[in-house]
């Protein structure tokens, strides 16, 4: 469980300071330029408009080896396209939870990175290119005409050219370890490293960048000590080559949405490789970088994860123009999609990123506002809740509500404003802390929350409540060791509050359905507020966060998940439990040894006796998700195992016609495409979170050939039957 982060551990923390720096960068540059624009109509200007956005679309999606490098500098635009404001939305921090472990002090120590102790400002930085001398000159800005792919692909000099004038001396473009799009890159001789390591020396001591780039390091520096790791540095003056002079609406330098994004993962205690990959997670779609030169530069591991990243946001930027998650069932398919086709940690990225694109939405032209809000909502939240990061998943909802319900938000907020006094839940939290230890109870985790504006807007609307009448605003939650101590800590939470009628469950005696189990009780807490109390063993919260009764499910209601899906979110929580120290700290690590937070079969197969399996062999044979493009329109499609494109052909009546061996068509053009390629062969088993492309972009070009084609054809015809006519 992810309750979040101002947590209250006897360790400290690993951030010094939660708030952002305050370093304000915001007089760059004017916010006239946005990033992503429409994909290129590089085939030709005059393309069938039915099929542009199409084909520019998911030029970038996907890559094979051989066309990685092409996808990579096809300039896709995949990201957010969100050019928003940077500042942080104070009202955002309504919501907030704390947490204490009398266990957890070991946790942050045993787990201390390895760490560089050089500063990255130790080395002969020097600060090249216009801004010299200036701390505050704009970063240059690039016009970024996706005409220049053609340039690109060409790898004619002009491109190069292009380039130089553009970034000025800020690279060294000749140095091989710069990257030239449709050149250098494609060097397949490259020697691939599994686990990264470099030379500070070697690679910081040419790094020239801007000085509000430093600033923006040494700000984040400040809020974590993960920015001192080396691969991180790294990345961060990767990311800052990459993106120097592009500017998002708002007016700031592109790196710092990068930095923020880092930043955030940083603060559910992602690792360094999980940062990295967040520093860079735009390079793919938004800059010269391809994939084979983050592969060489950084690994493996921090390309898979970028390129995870990019793929996500190429098919978020596909749902959201087909209006595709406001649709119920498509909206769960693409959830499952997601968190099924990259691995969790690029969909912990891609939510880094989105959150703070809704932190900064405010600069961006209200119909966009109002087209993130929804998507967010239906998606990414919703992504947020099944890998169990209720911090994140509570501010997209939030920041949802505000702009998609601005009224009822402000009515709500205004209301709530006095009512949601984390002091009272400290204050609770202390008295309790100070009974059991009175009864010596012993207790592995007393935490507690107030719950957030739009779950308590949520609550009022299903259960026509007023705000009075919820009475879980504010709640406790105490993990002990067995059942007995729960009875005695109940007692000691009677002693200490007076109860309210009637609202006493016991879930242990009597297990919900589900299985969920715990004791509930509402108490007149400090100043006669209401407050929950929630008492269970570990393995009840086992069971409550990771089984049948997980928090998830219970949350998605009655939605009835194939086992393929409760097994693919199970796994992805564990691993994102796993690999973030501070979602682990929180509730799970402490509850248990090392082992008991780690996934506890390799995925997908969960072994007969684990206590996590739905079904005893899943294999493979679960569902496969496809993305279905026809006639402009999106649509997601669900398949059995082993499906081949002929199934998904069939399925849209295609088959007969299309995929005759004599009637289907010799030109590539006219072909159904499979993740951006022609489909060569009908029985290629599909797989996924493929996008298969139903209407084929055809050129202007061809257009006019076939129709010519056909028109002697049918000039042909005529002439033949009206001579038989004659006959
Ligand atoms: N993980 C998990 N938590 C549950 C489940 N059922 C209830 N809870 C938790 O227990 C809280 C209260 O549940 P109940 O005591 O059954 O209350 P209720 O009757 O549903 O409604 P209220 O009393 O209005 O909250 C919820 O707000 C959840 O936090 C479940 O199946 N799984
Ligand atoms: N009494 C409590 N103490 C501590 N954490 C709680 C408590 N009740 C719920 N939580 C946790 O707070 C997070 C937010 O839950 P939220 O308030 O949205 O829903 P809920 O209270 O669990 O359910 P519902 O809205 O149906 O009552 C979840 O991680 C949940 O497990």
């Amino acid at each position: 469980m992810a309750v979040p982060t101002i947590a209250l551990y006897a360790s400290p923390p690993s951030s010094v300071c939660s708030t952002p720096h305050p370093c304000s960068i915001n007089s760059y540059g004017s916010s006239d330029y946005e990033l992503n624009p429409r994909p290129p109509s590089s085939t030709s200007s005059s393309t069938s408009s039915a099929q542009k956005p199409i084909v520019g679309g998911l030029s970038c999606l996907f890559s094979s080896p051989s066309v990685r490098h092409a996808s990579s500098s096809s300039f896709s635009g995949g990201g957010d396209d969100l050019g928003g404001a940077l500042w942080h939305d104070r009202g955002e921090e309504l919501s907030s939870s704390f947490c204490y472990s009398p266990y957890s002090s070991l946790s942050s120590s045993l787990k201390c990175r390895d760490q560089s102790p050089v500063s990255v400002f130790q080395g002969p930085v020097s600060c090249s290119s216009g801004g010299v001398g200036s701390s505050r000159s704009p970063p240059m800005r690039i016009a970024r005409d996706r005409s220049l792919d053609l340039h690109r692909a060409g790898r004619d000099g002009l491109f190069n050219g292009f380039v130089r004038n553009a970034l000025g001396s800020c690279l060294d473009y000749d140095s091989p370890s710069f990257p030239m799009p449709g050149g250098l890159d494609e060097d397949s001789s490259v020697t691939v490293v599994d686990e990264f390591t470099f030379n500070m020396e070697d690679n910081f001591t040419e790094v020239s960048c801007e000085p509000y780039a430093k600033e923006l390091l040494l700000g984040a520096q400040l809020r974590h000590k993960i920015f001192y790791d080396d691969l991180v540095v790294k990345a961060f003056y990767e990311a800052e080559k990459a993106h120097r002079g592009q500017m998002r609406a708002s007016g700031d330098p592109y790196l710092q949405h990068c930095v923020e994004t880092a930043v955030l993962l940083a603060t559910i205690g992602a690792n360094s490789t999980v940062v990295a990959a967040g520093l860079l997670h735009d390079t793919l779609d938004d800059s010269f970088m391809s994939y084979d030169y983050i592969l060489r530069t950084f690994g493996v591991g921090v390309a898979d994860l970028v390129e995870g990243v990019s793929k996500l946001s190429q098919l978020s930027k596909l749902a959201r123009e087909n209006n595709t998650a406001s649709k119920t069932i498509e909206a769960d398919r693409l959830h499952t999609m997601f968190l099924a086709m990259a691995d969790a940690r690029a969909v912990l990225i891609k939510l880094a990123d989105r959150l703070h694109n809704m932190i900064t939405l405010g600069a961006l032209p209200f119909s966009k506002q109002q087209r993130f809000a929804k998507e967010t909502l239906e998606i990414f939240a919703p992504l947020a809740n099944r890998l169990g990061i209720s911090s994140w998943k509570e501010q997209l909802e939030n920041l949802c509500f505000k702009h998609l319900n601005p009224d009822q938000h402000k009515e709500l907020s205004s209301k709530l404003v006095k009512s949601l006094d984390d002091a009272m839940i400290t204050s609770a939290r202390e008295k309790l802390e100070q009974a059991l230890k009175d009864g010596a109870v012993p207790y592995h985790v007393l935490s507690g929350r107030h719950k957030s504006l739009y779950s308590i807007y949520c609550k009022m609307l299903k259960k026509k409540l007023t705000m009075d009448e919820i009475h879980d605003i504010h709640g406790l939650r105490l993990i002990l060791e067995n059942e007995e101590d729960c009875y005695t800590a109940l007692r000691i939470v009677h002693d200490l509050w007076p109860q309210v009628p009637g609202k006493l469950k016991d879930y242990i005696a009597n297990p919900k359905f589900n299985g969920y189990q715990s004791l509930h009780t509402v108490v007149m807490g400090e100043d006669m507020v209401p407050l929950e109390v929630q008492i269970r063993t570990k393995e009840m919260h086992l069971q409550a966060e990771f089984g049948f009764a997980s928090h998830w499910r219970y949350k998605e209601g009655d939605c009835k998940h194939s086992a393929f899906v409760l097994q693919m979110v199970e796994w992805a929580r564990w691993v994102i439990t796993w690999q973030c120290e501070t979602l682990g700290k929180d509730q799970t690590s402490s509850i248990g040894n090392a082992n008991s937070i780690r996934p506890p079969c390799p995925f997908p197969c969960h072994s007969n006796d684990c206590p996590y399996s739905y079904t005893p062999h899943c294999g493979e044979d679960g569902p496969i998700f496809v993305i279905m493009m026809e006639n402009e329109k999106m649509s997601v499609q669900e398949f059995p195992a082993n499906s081949t494109v002929m199934d998904l052909l069939e399925r849209g009546g295609r088959a007969s016609s299309q995929w005759n061996p004599y009637g289907f068509s010799v030109k590539e053009e006219l072909r159904p495409r499979l993740n951006n390629e022609p489909v060569n062969d009908a029985t290629r088993k599909l797989k996924m979170g493929d996008v298969v492309e139903l209407t084929p972009a055809i050129p202007d070009k061809y257009l006019t050939e076939y129709r010519e084609e056909i028109q002697r054809m049918y000039d042909r015809g005529s002439t033949m039957s009206s001579r038989g006519a004659f006959r």
